[in-house]
């Protein structure tokens, strides 16, 4: 019999080192250590395991393990004590990698280790280069005969379709396609995935998944936060960069691809590439109506006022960088052709939700009075991603009565209640996937020039494009001009949760 895809495996690491470059930083303690901790506690890491930080930083090898481990409830897990290291070390530095390599060596002789390594690039994008190029100086690229190298590159992948065929050019030059992961932790999220079981391990859902009964799609990646301490990074990103053109065109790709023969890599991976590339590209002269940008200004409550974007620390007073973005979008293929596919994201909004809703037509005719109707909404399907796990289907009931009242009402499966199992957080299960070799929740190279592809032209216009940047204020739902943008066919965008 023919082995499972290992998507739908139950696993397990195996021997390995994982290297963290910019092991001093937000996202190794905030995701990549707890991560890691996850996994330990869920004994899914073996004895011959170990963890090493690298970063220009000076810290001792305890002091990692202290600031990085220790603070995480780990000391006592036989996994990884005695097996935690840090070098320090200018990333373009040849020494760096010399004392990495003698690490390396000196835990696979303690620790049984393998000669298996997974390299994690958690620092800026800035700093890929060096790194790849400084593995590569001292051999760490190659693997010995029966282990393996693996590198997991951070997003953004490039800036733009150019500057991302360069970074892979650069990758490629040391490193081949399969030791290459690149991360996008949507992909990672249980929510995510299962997008995936709900369109294809049913067979209800699929007759309706079409042009002939969907009259829209609406994709919503909202945040409460701002930018928080990285207003430096986000001032060269802006939402189109940071959270469009990997998060929501990943959840777009999943949400709208056609059936994949199996759940692998490559039938998966295809099927994605395949319906990004079926995305038109808008021209200069339609993309002011197809896509809309802003930033917010100082908002909120008397008793929670925000600040606005400008006045976030790392961030120029004359900032125009979009913390708000919203496209229209349309799939030139048999089964989407015709129908819009609306998706924004921004921070500062008045909640934390992403979604994915399919607003489907209403009935071509009625019998029931319209006087009888006024509280009917179109049938909606809400696959909700993110804090509210699960997912709604919202049609018309009868209200109880002597009269047809027609109001529209809800039935909703909630993770928490129906499953008793955690779901891993994102970054787990990727990490996971990554150290045993499996790709299928990883971005292909063609994927990410696709995605590029469909952001380049608008991201461009904006840059050229002089008039002060659309505002709007912290803890509402974005700048005027996107209700215009959907308001333009008639429809509006669900707020969730309610209008602020
Ligand atoms: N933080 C987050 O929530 C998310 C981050 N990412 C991506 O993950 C990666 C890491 O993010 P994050 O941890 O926030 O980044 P940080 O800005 O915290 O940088 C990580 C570490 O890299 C080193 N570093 C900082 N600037 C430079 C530079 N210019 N050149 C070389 N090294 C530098 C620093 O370590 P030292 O000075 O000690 O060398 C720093 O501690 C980025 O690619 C980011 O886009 C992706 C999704 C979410
Ligand atoms: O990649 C990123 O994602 C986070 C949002 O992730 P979530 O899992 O909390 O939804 C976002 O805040 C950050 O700006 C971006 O870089």
């Amino acid at each position: 019999m023919d082995k499972a895809p290992q998507l739908i495996q139950e696993r397990s690491a195996p021997p390995a080192t994982l290297v963290i470059f910019g092991a001093s930083g937000d996202l190794t303690r905030r995701k990549l250590i707890p991560a890691v901790a996850s996994l330990a506690r869920h004994h899914r890491l073996p004895r011959e395991f170990a963890l090493v930080g690298v970063a220009r930083t000076a810290m001792s090898d305890e002091q990692f393990a202290d600031s990085a481990i220790n603070g995480r409830g780990l000391r006592d897990h036989p996994q990884l004590d005695g097996g935690i290291r840090y070098v320090s070390g200018g990333y373009d530095d040849p020494d760096t990698y010399k004392r990495l390599a003698e690490t390396l060596d000196s835990l696979d002789a303690e620790r049984g280790t393998a000669g298996n390594r997974l390299f994690y690039l958690s620092t800026p994008a800035e700093a890929f280069e060096p790194v790849i190029n400084g593995l590569a100086g001292a051999g760490l690229n190659h693997a010995r005969p029966g282990s393996f190298a693996r590198l997991v590159i951070e997003k953004p992948y490039g800036r733009d379709l150019a500057t991302a065929r360069e970074l892979d050019a650069i990758v490629h030059s040391s490193f081949d396609e399969p030791q290459v992961f690149r991360i996008d932790h949507y992909l990672g999220k249980d929510t995510v995935q299962n997008v995936l079981a709900l369109r294809f391990a049913n067979s209800i859902f699929q007759p309706i998944w079409d042009r002939s009964w969907v009259d829209h799609v609406q994709i919503t990646v909202a945040e409460t936060l701002g930018v928080g301490t990285r207003g430096g990074f986000y001032e060269s990103a802006g939402a189109m960069r940071d959270i469009v053109q990997n998060h929501v065109l990943q959840v777009l790709a999943l949400a709208l691809m056609e059936p994949p023969a199996s759940f692998d890599a490559e039938g998966l991976r295809n099927e994605k590439v395949k319906l990004l590339q079926a995305i038109r590209l808008p021209t200069d002269r339609d993309i002011a109506d197809l896509a809309v940008r802003g930033q917010y200004t100082r908002g909120g409550t008397r008793d929670d006022l925000m600040p606005g974007y400008r006045d976030e620390p790392g961030v120029d007073p004359l900032s125009r960088t979009e913390t708000y973005a919203a496209m229209r979008l349309n799939v030139d293929n048999w089964r989407w052709a015709g129908v819009p596919f609306y998706v924004r994201t921004g921070k500062r909004l008045p909640a934390r939700v992403t979604e994915v809703a399919l607003q489907f037509q209403r009935p071509p005719h009625l019998p029931i009075p319209t006087d009888q109707l006024t509280e009917l909404d179109a049938d909606a399907l809400i696959l909700r991603i993110q804090p509210d796990e699960g997912i709604s289907l919202r049609f018309g009931a009868k209200v109880p009565g002597h009269s047809f009242r027609v109001r529209t009402a809800s039935m909703d499966f909630s993770y928490d209640k129906t499953f008793r199992e955690e779901s891993p957080e994102a970054y787990e299960r990727l990490l996971l996937d990554a150290l045993l070799g499996d790709p299928t929740l990883f971005i292909r190279t063609d994927e990410v020039e696709q995605c590029w592809r469909i952001v380049d032209p608008i991201i461009e216009h904006w840059a050229k494009d002089h008039s002060p940047i659309p505002t709007y204020e912290a803890a509402s739902w974005g700048p005027t001009d996107a209700d215009r943008l959907i308001g333009r066919s008639g429809r509006k965008w669900r707020n969730p949760g309610g209008d602020a």
